[in-house]
């Protein structure tokens, strides 16, 4: 068994909650999967990459439905104000603006039928299961759990940064204007990550809590990367795409 599955027998310093927080990140953030070293390496072609900006579009209009039921949840006015926020990052002040515009402009950029695309009707079953899953357990779990489960944004400007990089580079079909999604992320997602490492803590100081919190990280981790190992299924190999999924030959618009 792998040190980061081992119960933990005694509470920890904050310090060594945080430093077993980034092993976890280190050991099970989808950077380290197939499919995101094929993106960034230029080995995947339009087609894959058209699936996974198709797929990932859910996650990513998700994310603001997963933000307003934590914050209706949330006692602490100062703390509801912070995470206000990131739902305007994600959907803007104004129609065209935030995170579910850019990530639109990218599958345009692709080629991908934006009804289509914001219809979410042919994504993956498992990209589904997943993020739902993700959606549901901030809801049902505590505050604590919820915000813990956050914390993978530790992590992400690292993988952003790589994708990015490696899709200028190797892809003709992408530019620094399709992949404008990544640049704020890059600044929010810091600002996000602290306030809620701060906020784990700080808040989670009995050993059930912080077990916890670890348990809520692992199980984040694992929607993302379940994430990607559907999309290497369908869209790599053995390459099975789900009836009624994009890209099944059976299917009309393949858009
Ligand atoms: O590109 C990525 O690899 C990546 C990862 C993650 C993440 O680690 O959950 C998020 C995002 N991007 C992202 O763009 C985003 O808005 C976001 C919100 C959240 C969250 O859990 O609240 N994670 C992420």
């Amino acid at each position: 068994m792998n040190d980061i599955d081992a119960p933990l027998r005694e509470p920890l310093s904050a310090e060594a909650l945080e430093a077993r927080l980034r092993s976890i990140g280190e050991q099970r953030y989808h950077h380290r999967h197939p499919f995101q070293l094929m993106l960034q390496n230029g080995e995947l072609d339009r087609r894959q990459v058209q699936a996974w900006a198709l797929n990932r579009y859910y996650y990513q209009a998700m994310i603001p439905h997963k933000d307003a039921s934590l914050i209706a949840r949330l006692d602490d006015p100062a703390l509801r104000r912070e995470w206000r926020s990131r739902l305007v990052d994600h959907d803007g002040e104004a129609e065209g603006e935030g995170g579910i515009s850019r990530w639109l402009m990218l599958t345009d950029g692709l080629g991908l039928d934006r009804d289509m695309v914001v219809s979410t009707r042919r994504i993956l079953p498992a990209t589904r299961f997943a993020v739902d899953a993700y959606i549901h357990f901030v809801r049902e779990r505590s505050v604590l759990e919820a915000i813990a489960s956050s914390l993978t944004e530790l992590f992400s400007p690292m993988v952003i940064g790589q994708r990015v990089s490696g899709m200028l580079k190797h892809y003709d079909f992408v530019s620094a204007e399709t992949l404008a999604y990544f640049e704020p992320r890059l600044t929010q997602a810091p600002r996000d990550a602290d306030m809620a490492l701060d906020y784990v803590t700080r808040h989670a100081r009995r050993l059930d809590q912080q077990q916890a919190v670890l348990d809520a990280l692992i199980f984040k981790c694992n929607v993302l990367w379940t994430q990607l190992d559907a999309l290497h299924h369908a869209y790599v190999a053995p390459g099975h795409v789900p009836p009624g999924a994009w890209s099944d030959k059976g299917a009309a618009d393949d858009r």
